[in-house]
């Protein structure tokens, strides 16, 4: 009894210190939190406003879709304004979650869902079919509507046709033409439906997890919207929408409730970044970062993408490793001996979905690791985009037997060699490699 109340009030007075620290930082410059190499991040006096009418709204679109050179220049600015409207659907069914307002469901297979894992899959596939005149979008995307039919899903099929309707008809604030009506339930389900491609080894297709981590996503934690298209097998342009990661990357030990609290006692000035971003990239190109245009309250103007790149540190004992929260998902036990094993002294961050690759990404961690129980087959929509944005960052990734993942097969990672790692330079990625093949088989993976 004493250990608990004891533990209760050590957990309190360590979120105030938490809190404290988080108002002081904020208020300061924030500096240069997560190895960004143009600094342009308080976006003090810039807006922070509901766009009033659609002249002004449009014009923000317009300066962000001016962004992008090279191969995919033209579908990378598309996606990001995609993911951008898609992620303002996002947070408000997160709140809305965590408001009891609304209420996750499940699968058949068990797993949970909610309006955003559709409704996202929707926006998106809308988005994209508008953009490119195609009426048949070719998406390899995780949900598909099986559990919305039938009187069991008439109910949650109504709540994703009025969620998808109320995001697209704000779609002008990203510079995307919103639909002249509605969308009714048939074009919904019909857009949602595209994601059941097949993918494989020829021509184009896009690849979709619309809410990655949809266990963190109900939790009131981290989750991401991920995109990537995928052109003969290789994936040339992702990005990843990441609502709620923070930009001081010190909060991401801790969960997102925390900083919920923090930041509603304390608000951080208006326009300051301090959460959310959407990172990009494209192949032979370079990997790039920006705000979210909703923060969860306001829209606010578009800046400039900034780039990223992952960190320099290559001695063990100062990187830091990320892992999936839940230990079903990847052995914690086996990535600790590994850390052992290579001497990695500081605590794993247990980050949902792949905000992990984002975290790789911007420098804020060095190794991303995931190993899952034997027979799980990794689907490829949970890491096209993070593995290009981290290899167009500078770093690598690759299956643990050191070969690159193959995201020609289909919808699954088929080939995988036990288990993945993202990694910020060759020089640890090796270290990991030969660590994995020393402690295999005395594991009971
Ligand atoms: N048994 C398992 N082993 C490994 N990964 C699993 C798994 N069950 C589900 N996953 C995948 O892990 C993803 C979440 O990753 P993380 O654990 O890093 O947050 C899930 O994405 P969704 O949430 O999109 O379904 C799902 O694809
Ligand atoms: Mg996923």
């Amino acid at each position: 009894m004493f250990i608990c109340v004891s533990t209760f009030y050590k957990v309190r007075i360590n979120l105030l210190y938490k809190t404290i620290f988080f108002n002081v930082c904020d208020s300061a410059q924030l500096g240069d939190p997560c190895n960004i190499k143009s600094t342009q991040l308080a976006l003090e006096g810039r807006g922070n406003r509901a766009p009033t009418n659609q002249d002004g709204a449009r014009k923000l679109g317009t300066e962000m879709s001016q962004e992008r050179e090279g191969k995919y220049g033209r579908e990378l600015d598309v996606a990001v304004q995609a993911i951008q409207l898609a992620c303002v659907l996002s947070q408000r069914v997160q709140e809305r979650l965590l408001d009891n307002e609304e209420v996750a469901g499940s699968k058949n297979d068990e797993s949970l869902v909610t309006v955003a894992d559709w409704g996202v899959q929707a926006v998106v596939t809308w988005v994209l079919s508008q953009a490119f005149n195609e009426e048949e979008i070719p998406m390899v995307a995780e949900e598909d509507t099986r559990d919305l039919r039938g009187m069991e899903g008439m109910a949650m099929l109504r709540k994703v046709v009025h969620a998808v309707n109320e995001c697209l008809m704000e779609s002008s604030v990203m510079g995307i033409v919103p639909p002249r009506q509605p969308l009714g339930t048939i074009d919904v389900l019909k857009a949602i439906n595209r994601g059941t491609t097949k993918g494989g080894p020829v021509g184009r297709h896009w690849v979709l997890d619309p809410i990655d981590g949809t266990l963190g996503f109900v939790r009131g934690d981290q989750y991401a919207i991920a995109l990537a298209m995928v052109e003969n097998g290789e994936v040339v342009l992702g990005v990843l929408g990441c609502p709620n990661l923070p930009l001081r990357s010190e909060w991401l030990n801790y969960h997102h409730r925390y900083y919920r609290v923090a930041s509603k006692l304390f608000p951080p000035s208006p326009g300051v970044w301090h959460k959310g971003c959407v990172m990009s990239a494209q192949r032979a190109g370079q990997a790039w970062m920006q705000p979210m245009i909703f923060d969860g309250t306001t829209f606010r103007q578009s800046v400039a993408p900034q780039l990223v790149s992952v960190s320099g540190i290559v001695d063990p004992a100062q990187a830091r490793f990320c892992e999936p929260v839940e230990k079903s998902n990847s052995s914690h036990s086996f990535t600790a001996g590994l850390a052992d094993t290579l001497g990695l002294r500081k605590q794993p961050l247990r980050v949902y979905s792949m905000a992990k690759y984002a975290a790789v990404a911007r420098g804020d961690a060095e190794i991303f690791m995931k190993f899952a129980r034997a027979g799980y087959k990794e689907k490829i929509w949970d890491h096209a985009a993070g593995v290009l944005i981290v290899q167009e960052a500078g770093g690598v990734v690759t299956d643990a037997g050191g070969r690159p993942l193959d995201f020609s097969k289909g919808r699954r990672l088929e080939g995988l060699d036990r288990g993945i790692i993202a990694c910020s330079g060759k020089k640890l990625h090796s270290k990991i490699i030969e660590a994995v093949d020393a402690s295999w088989n005395s594991s009971t993976l």
